[in-house]
This record gives C-alpha cells, sequence and structure tokens, in this order.
C-alpha cells in the first residue's frame, strides 16, 4: 500500500473517457448464502442485458446485516485468490462479471482474516478479525481492488437505533481508487465511510468520475441523510456519486432503507428507488463533470494557502494499474 499518489489528474482532461450505463441492483437477501449468491447472479444477467457496464451490489449481500452474523457469514479472502472453500462470494462475483462482461462493484461480505494478535485466548474468534470487505471485478473476471470499510458504523440514537460494528469488525485502513480501463477511475467505500468527506475528497482530487457506495443505510438515518449525504458528495467534489442499498425486509432484523440512487456532478439525483428490490440505472457522461467544473470552477479557487489539501500528504490509498 502507498502513502502518498501521483499527481491529481489535470484539469481538462475527460475524467470518464466515454459514457457508460451504470446499474445499482437493490438486491432482496435473506438468511441462504447460496441463495443470495444465486438470486445477484440473476440480478447482474438482467442489469447487464439491460446494457449496464458497472454494475453494483449493496453493502452484506450474501448475508443479513448485523454484528451477530458476521462471524459466521465471513469468508477468507487472502492470499488472493482464495479457493472456492474459502470465499464462495469471491469466485460467485469473479464469475458473474466474467459472464457479463461488465465491472462489478460487489457490495460487501463479511471477511475474516488471521488475527494479528496473540491466539492464546480462550475464545476461538479472538484468533481473527473481521472486516466488512467490497470486492471489485473487472469483464475478465479478475479482481481489480477490495476495500475494508474504513469508517465502522457505531451509533447510538436513543430510542431509535443503536448498533456497534466495532464489537466485531475490525477497520481497514485505506482510501481505494480502482482504475476500470477503458472509462476512468472509481472510488469504492462502503455505507457510514460516506459521512466522512475527506475520503471522498481524496479520491475526487486523485481523478475519480465517480464515487461507488455499497450501503445500508436504515429507517432512522436513512430518511435523515442518505440522499442528502449522496448529494452533498457529488455537489462538493462535482462529481457522480451511486449509493446501492439492500432491499427492505421487514421480516428481518435490521430494516434497510433502500431508495438506491445516482447523483450527477451539479448534485441532481438521476434515479432513487423506493424500498423494494428493484435495479436502477443512470447513463452518467464524463462531459456533465466538466460542465460542473466550468461553471462552478471550485477546483481553481481552492486556498491552499488558508487551509491543508488532505488530498496531499500522509494518505494512505491503493490505487490499481491500468
Ligand atoms: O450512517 C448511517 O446512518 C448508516 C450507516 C450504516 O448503516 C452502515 O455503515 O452500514
Amino acid at each position: 500500500m502507498a502513502t502518498s499518489a501521483p499527481a491529481p489528474t489535470s484539469p481538462g482532461a475527460l475524467l470518464l473517457k466515454k459514457p457508460v450505463k451504470i446499474a445499482c441492483i437493490q438486491l432482496a437477501s435473506g438468511a441462504d448464502k447460496a441463495a443470495n449468491l444465486a438470486h445477484a447472479r440473476d440480478k447482474v444477467r438482467e442489469a447487464a442485458s439491460a446494457g449496464a457496464k458497472i454494475v453494483v451490489l449493496p453493502e452484506c449481500f450474501n448475508s443479513p446485516y448485523g454484528c451477530d452474523f458476521f462471524p459466521s457469514y465471513a469468508e477468507t479472502l487472502l492470499p488472493s485468490p482464495p479457493t472456492s472453500e474459502q470465499s464462495p462470494s469471491f469466485h460467485a462475483l469473479s464469475a458473474m462479471a466474467r459472464e457479463n462482461n461488465i465491472y462489478l462493484v460487489g457490495g460487501s461480505i463479511p471477511e475474516q482474516a488471521p488475527s494479528k494478535a496473540s491466539s492464546s485466548s480462550s475464545n476461538p474468534d479472538a484468533s481473527k478479525t473481521y472486516y466488512n470487505t467490497s470486492l471489485t471485478f473487472s469483464p475478465t473476471g479478475a479482481l481489480l481492488a477490495s476495500h475494508r470499510k474504513v469508517h465502522l458504523f457505531d451509533i447510538e440514537i436513543p430510542g431509535k437505533i443503536k448498533f456497534k460494528e466495532s464489537d466485531v469488525l475490525s477497520p481497514g485502513n485505506k482510501v481505494t481508487i480502482v482504475t476500470l480501463p477503458g472509462y476512468g477511475k472509481i472510488a469504492v467505500a462502503i455505507c457510514y465511510d460516506i459521512r466522512f468527506p475527506e475520503l471522498a475528497m481524496i479520491a475526487a482530487r486523485r481523478g475519480c468520475f465517480a464515487l461507488i457506495y455499497p450501503g445500508a443505510f436504515n429507517t432512522t438515518t436513512g430518511p435523515l441523510h442518505w440522499r442528502l449525504q449522496g448529494q452533498a458528495r457529488a455537489m462538493d467534489n462535482q462529481i457522480f456519486v451511486a449509493l446501492c442499498s439492500p432491499a427492505r425486509d421487514l421480516s428481518a432484523g435490521y430494516h434497510a432503507w433502500g431508495h438506491s440512487l445516482v447523483v450527477d456532478p451539479m448534485a441532481q439525483v438521476l434515479v432513487e428507488a423506493e424500498e423494494s428490490e428493484t435495479i436502477v440505472y443512470a447513463e452518467i457522461d464524463g462531459e456533465r463533470i466538466e460542465e460542473a467544473r466550468k461553471g462552478i470552477p471550485l477546483r481553481d479557487q481552492r486556498r491552499f494557502d488558508v487551509y491543508a489539501d488532505v488530498s496531499q500528504g500522509a494518505v494512505r490509498f491503493e490505487e490499481n494499474e491500468e
């Protein structure tokens, strides 16, 4: 992993080299992992048949969402590639990307890795570290990038919602920028990561054309902040933003907000789902980024003599080669 980055893309270059159709699959999943993977495969095929070349799945698409579920659904991803016993989801996602000739941002799955801490504890789970991890695959089925959720979802709004991912999960430690050959760069982060504008700003200043967040907001914070966060990250960075949620399942312990959406660089919502299973599509075009940046030229007006440029300095990031 690098701790500094190449110079940001120069103004004027088209960050998205050609228009592309993006799809967010608002997937209904349940407790049966194999069934979830099979269902995801059908829906990815449907999205690709409709012409999408970048397809996004939701956070924890192969399991119910909740701290109690992470250990039992977790898969081993390293060393990469894992065997199909270690990670059926890795192989299913790779096949979905390859079969449909698409870029696939594979939502997220619980990952388990050997713990760096001593395994002498009597608690068997103390020998493992768990992450909430998103895998992105190329149209050949090759893994392009892996993002471990950096900001864990630890909140308590009395009487409404309490969630503490850090009871079970460990945080990732980098910004993830993925080059999609033929198109340009996207950034991938997961759900609560969207609340930290620094991460989005770093990715945007490194030349991404879109920020992609598999997420699973809930029925308390969803109506308050989901769309607002998507529009805010788009507005601040003059970039496309896609948020992909699971469908809402009122029989599950966690009620996802749904409302998967795509926002343009002027912060206009191009498409937004309701709460049930669906696929939302948007045609996105790099000219829209240039238009937004020409009209409101934030990129030339920044005052790094007054405040720091968060995209420079001690930034931990990972970027694949084109
Ligand atoms: O930020 C929020 O309100 C929700 C975040 C969340 O659900 C998550 O990180 O999975």
